[in-house]
């Protein structure tokens, strides 16, 4: 029975957590069953997504990103800060390359326990988002949802930023109950890829209050490309200025949609929890704690 031992640091960015995994050297492809097992919270490490940590020859590492679901996706802005942080440690700098999926990311240690990395240019076309059909105007989509209790949802406004995004603005984020109604908008037909899936509610000209359902992982305590997507659309109908405060239940997520050459700005911590080692044999993960 062929078993391999990785090693591993549970991190986290504002409470969405992370098993990071270090594979640059034994170059382990975790399954999407193996990448689910280790994110359960019962039997595994317990995370919203599993990151993997691999050779890159266009940047100081390439991160894979798995979420709890085993789906493998293009973007994770809180674990780009955590995997910058590590990197930053590890080389001696203050600033490292990530590569992913969906482009090669900078990472800069910012001082304060903060990390700031430019999560790159968002996109807003139907097919980049990407939409099964064309929409004249992705600031507000033809997309509406009936509550249970007859309220509805509609005229979301959807981005992508390396992974798709749809952001709901409403009143008061805490009137509604996203995790009942989350997983029918991330597998709304009309996003083929899935949606992570935000209700935003503007404080002011600077300020979001932001509940995220993520595609493949459910309710989590922040997602850092859930408050890029959300700047960036608040920005782009009016609602806020180009330097917005994302406030998530985990905490403060700050972002700068640069006018220049409308590259986002992610600012926010990053927190280590502790080590171990994975050991995957036949599919099942067993999970050595050392720290
Ligand atoms: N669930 C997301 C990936 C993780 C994003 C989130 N953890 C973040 O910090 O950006 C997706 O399927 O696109």
């Amino acid at each position: 029975m062929a078993f391999s031992h990785i090693s591993f640091k549970k991190m986290n960015g504002l409470g969405n957590d992370f098993a990071v995994l270090d594979a640059r050297a034994n170059g382990v492809r975790l399954t999407a069953d193996e990448a689910s097992g280790i994110a359960n919270r019962e039997t595994g490490v317990g995370c919203d997504q599993v990151i993997v940590l691999e050779p890159s020859s266009r940047a100081d590492v390439f991160m894979r990103i798995l979420n709890a679901d085993g789906s493998e996706v293009g973007a994770c802005g809180n674990a780009s800060r955590c995997v910058g942080a590590l990197l930053a440690a590890e080389l001696g700098r203050e600033r490292v390359t990530i590569e992913t999926a969906a482009g090669v990311l900078d990472a800069r240690i910012a001082g304060n326990g903060l990390v700031t990395v430019d999560m790159g240019a968002p996109h807003f076309g139907w097919r980049d988002i990407p939409l099964a059909k064309e929409e004249p105007d992705t600031r507000a989509i033809s997309l509406a949802i009936t509550l249970p209790d007859g309220r509805v949802l509609e005229g979301p406004s959807v981005a992508n930023v390396g992974n798709p995004h749809a952001i709901f603005w409403v009143a008061d984020v805490d009137a509604y109950d996203l995790a009942t109604f989350g997983g029918a908008l991330e597998y709304d037909p009309i996003f083929p890829e899935r949606a992570n899936i935000s209700l935003a509610e503007v404080i002011d000209g600077s300020a979001v209050k932001l509940r995220v359902w993520e595609r493949g992982a459910g309710i989590t305590q922040a997602c850092g490309t859930a408050a890029c997507a959300t700047a960036v659309s608040a920005a782009r109908t009016g609602r806020t200025g180009r330097t917005v405060e994302i406030r998530l239940p985990g905490g403060v997520i700050g972002i700068e949609w640069r006018a220049d050459d409308d590259h986002i700005l992610m600012t926010g911590p990053v927190a280590h929890e502790f080590e171990g080692t994975l050991t995957l044999s036949g599919g099942g993960v067993t999970v050595a704690r050392e720290s």
